[in-house]
C-alpha cells in the first residue's frame, strides 16, 4: 500500500495534480487538495463511491471547470491554460456521448470528424471505418443511433474518441448502466486500447472492475485521495481475511476469538475474520485440539474493498 503522495516533478506522468481543489458555489467541497500522478502506459482506475469527487476531478483535468485551488497538468502541460494544445491529444468519454439519434452510427462519426478542424476531409471516410472496426460496430454502422443499445452507444462514443491517435484516453464511468455483457465488452476494449500503448484513465465506483482492468489505482473518499499505487501493491499491502469452513461454527468462533481473531463474521459453516499476528498453523492446531472439524482454513488475498475499508473505516458503498 502506498501513502497518498504524488510525484510532483515527475514529467513522465501523463496526468499530475498538486493540491487540486474544487469548492462549488453552494459551498460543497467536492475535491480536496488532490495530488494525483498517473504514469504513462498505465491503465489507471480512479476509484471511489458515488459522490466522492471523480467527475469533478475529470472535469478540472479536461479544463471544463476551473479549480478553486491547486494545479493540474495534462501530458505535461498546465490546464486549463494549454487546453487548446493538449486536448487534441486526449480522447475523452464523459457522461455518455452526445449522439444524434436520427443519424446512423457512421453518420455520427462523420459529423464528429468534420467538427475537428485538424482532421483531413480526404481521409475522413477511412478514419471513420477504422474507428467503427476498432470498437466492433462495423456491422451496425448503418443503423440509427437511437436503435443502439446503451453498450453500443458507449462503443460509438469510444469510436469518436479514437478517430485520432490519442496518447491518453479519459473515460468517466464507461460501464455505468450497462448489462454484464456490455460491461465485459467495454472492459475488453479498454484492455485492447491500453495494449496499443495509450494511457487509459478511467473512473469507476466498481471495485471488481478496477481489479480486472487496471494496473494502477487511486482511491477517493469524500473528495480526498485515500491512497494511490499499483493494484498489485495495494492488495499485497493489506492483510487478507482468514476464512475457516467447519460444521462446528460455534466452537470455532469461540477458539478463534480467544486466539485474537477480530471482526469475526459467521455465515453458516464459514467464519471469516482478521487474522492475529503470528503463526496461523498454530491457530489451525488450536481449532483441531478443541475438537473443531476443519474443512478448509486459509487466508484470502486482500481485495481493494479490504484496502478501502481498512483505510477509511467505512464500507465502500457509502453515499458521498
Ligand atoms: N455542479 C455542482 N454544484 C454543486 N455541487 C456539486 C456539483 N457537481 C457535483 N457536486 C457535488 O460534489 C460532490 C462530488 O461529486 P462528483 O460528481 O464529482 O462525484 P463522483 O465521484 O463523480 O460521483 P458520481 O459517480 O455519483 O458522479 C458531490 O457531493 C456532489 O453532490
Amino acid at each position: 500500500m502506498t501513502e497518498p503522495t504524488a510525484a510532483p516533478e515527475d514529467d513522465s506522468a501523463v496526468i499530475s495534480t498538486q493540491g487540486l481543489t474544487k469548492r462549488y458555489r453552494g459551498g460543497q467541497l467536492a475535491v480536496d487538495a488532490l495530488d494525483l500522478s498517473v504514469p504513462r502506459g498505465s491503465v489507471f482506475g480512479f476509484l471511489g463511491p458515488n459522490g466522492s469527487g471523480k467527475t469533478t476531478t475529470i472535469r478540472m483535468l479536461l479544463g471544463l471547470i476551473e479549480p478553486s485551488g491547486g494545479t493540474a497538468r495534462l501530458l505535461g502541460e498546465p490546464m486549463p491554460g494549454s487546453a487548446r494544445r493538449v486536448l487534441p491529444r486526449v480522447g475523452a468519454l464523459i457522461e455518455g456521448p452526445a449522439l444524434y439519434g436520427f443519424l446512423s452510427g457512421r453518420e455520427n462519426l462523420l459529423r464528429y470528424d468534420a467538427a475537428d478542424p485538424t482532421a483531413d476531409p480526404r481521409t475522413r471516410a477511412a478514419r471513420v471505418e477504422t474507428a467503427l472496426e476498432r470498437v466492433g460496430l462495423a456491422a451496425a454502422a448503418g443503423k440509427k443511433a437511437r436503435a443502439y443499445s446503451l453498450g453500443m452507444k458507449q462503443r460509438l462514443g469510444l469510436a469518436a474518441a479514437l478517430l485520432q491517435p490519442r496518447e491518453l484516453l479519459v473515460l468517466d464511468e464507461p460501464t455505468n448502466g450497462l448489462d454484464p455483457q456490455g460491461m465485459r465488452e467495454i472492459r475488453a476494449l479498454v484492455r485492447e486500447l491500453a495494449g496499443d500503448g495509450s494511457t487509459v484513465f478511467l473512473s469507476s465506483h466498481l471495485l471488481d472492475e478496477i481489479e480486472q482492468v487496471c494496473t494502477h489505482t487511486a482511491v477517493m473518499h469524500r473528495g480526498r485521495l485515500v491512497t494511490q499505487g499499483t493494484v498489485a501493491e495495494m492488495s499485497a499491502g493489506a492483510r487478507g481475511r482468514l476464512a475457516v469452513t467447519t460444521p462446528d461454527p460455534g466452537e470455532a468462533a469461540r477458539v478463534l476469538k480467544e486466539r485474537g481473531v477480530s471482526d469475526l463474521v459467521t455465515d453458516g459453516e464459514e467464519l471469516t475474520g482478521d487474522p492475529p499476528p503470528g503463526d496461523l498453523a498454530e491457530l489451525n492446531a488450536a481449532l483441531v485440539r478443541a475438537g473443531v472439524r476443519v474443512r478448509a482454513f486459509g487466508v484470502r488475498r486482500a481485495s481493494l474493498e479490504d484496502v478501502f475499508v481498512s483505510l477509511t473505516g467505512e464500507g465502500f458503498d457509502v453515499a458521498g
